[in-house]
């Protein structure tokens, strides 16, 4: 029988980020996706031009059409915007029991455009990360949730360990803006005190419109297909991989990366040594 995911996120009118990435990378992953549209985002591979939030009632209502009808399997937050919209997304999941949840912490699109209000930060910590299976910061993200400045590996780690404090389950440091990174290792750290790296080949491009919303929704796949934590997180690294590697080189900005090339270039799904153990 088919998964059911959903994504609760912002829409991207360029298609690359948000819930078009979501749903482009569900269904190349074989899991059916559902919406709860958070923002319209009037934007395209150049940047953000404007952004227009749904309200929280309108938000909670998508959820609850979703969650009443379907057996959803894993849940994933992109743009949130503002802590309205937090608090309502929160109140859903518990009152649906609280499905898997993956959180990818969305603040700032690659333009410098804000798509989280400060306002919401404080939710977003308090109300929503306590409830995650995992979130999956880049380090500018890690930076703000954990309050501070990220710049060796032991920062990482001490940012990391202050994100399992507040309850989350298992942490993705995202690589993709660390300097140096020429095996794109993004580190997980995981609530047990365990913790491994995946790891590719750094790909010297500018077209990585959506790369942190790609590799959170086929996370959410994979652990909506029931596959354990750690494989799951090594095929949303492959799926990526795949994606910016061969990503696409349209519009006059960032072009977004390329979600069928995981299925089509099958040269990457069968690189094996993405984890590494530690
Ligand atoms: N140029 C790149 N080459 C290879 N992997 C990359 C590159 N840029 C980002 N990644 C990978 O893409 C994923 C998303 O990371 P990141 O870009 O940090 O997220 P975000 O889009 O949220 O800023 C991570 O697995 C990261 O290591
Ligand atoms: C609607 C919307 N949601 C999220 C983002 C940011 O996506 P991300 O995957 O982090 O990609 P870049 O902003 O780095 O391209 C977005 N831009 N729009």
């Amino acid at each position: 029988m088919v998964q059911v995911v959903m994504t609760v996120a912002g829409s991207d009118s360029g298609g690359g980020a948000g819930i078009q990435a979501d749903l482009k990378t569900f269904q190349e992953l074989g899991v059916f996706g559902t919406t709860a549209v958070t923002a319209i985002t009037v934007q395209n591979t150049k940047g953000v031009r404007e952004v227009c939030p749904m309200t929280p009632a309108v938000v909670a209502d998508q959820m609850d059409a979703i969650l009443e009808d379907f057996d959803v399997a894993c849940i994933k937050t992109g743009m949130l915007f503002s802590a309205d919209i937090i608090r309502a997304v929160a109140q859903k999941l518990h009152e649906f029991n609280r499905p898997l949840l993956v959180i990818d912490p969305v603040m700032i699109a690659k333009g410098g455009q804000s798509l989280l209000l400060e306002e919401a930060i404080t939710a977003l910590k308090t109300e929503l990360l306590p409830l995650a299976t995992i979130v999956t910061p880049n380090i500018p993200e890690a930076e703000v949730l954990a309050e501070m400045k990220i710049e060796t590996q032991e920062d990482v780690e001490v940012a990391a360990k202050k994100l399992l404090q507040l309850g989350v389950k298992a942490v993705v440091m995202k690589g993709g803006h660390r300097k140096n990174n020429e095996n794109a290792e993004d580190i997980v750290y995981m609530e047990n005190g365990e913790q491994f790296t995946v790891s590719a080949k750094w790909v010297e491009t500018k077209d990585t419109h959506g790369t942190g919303c790609t590799f959170s929704a086929a996370l959410t796949a994979e652990l909506a297909k029931g596959v354990p934590l750690q494989k799951a997180i090594g095929t949303a690294k492959q799926f990526i991989q795949a994606a910016i590697s061969h990503g696409l080189s349209i519009g006059h900005g960032h072009g977004p990366t390329n979600h069928f090339a995981y299925r089509t270039f099958n040269e990457v799904k069968m690189k094996e040594d993405v984890i590494n153990e530690s």
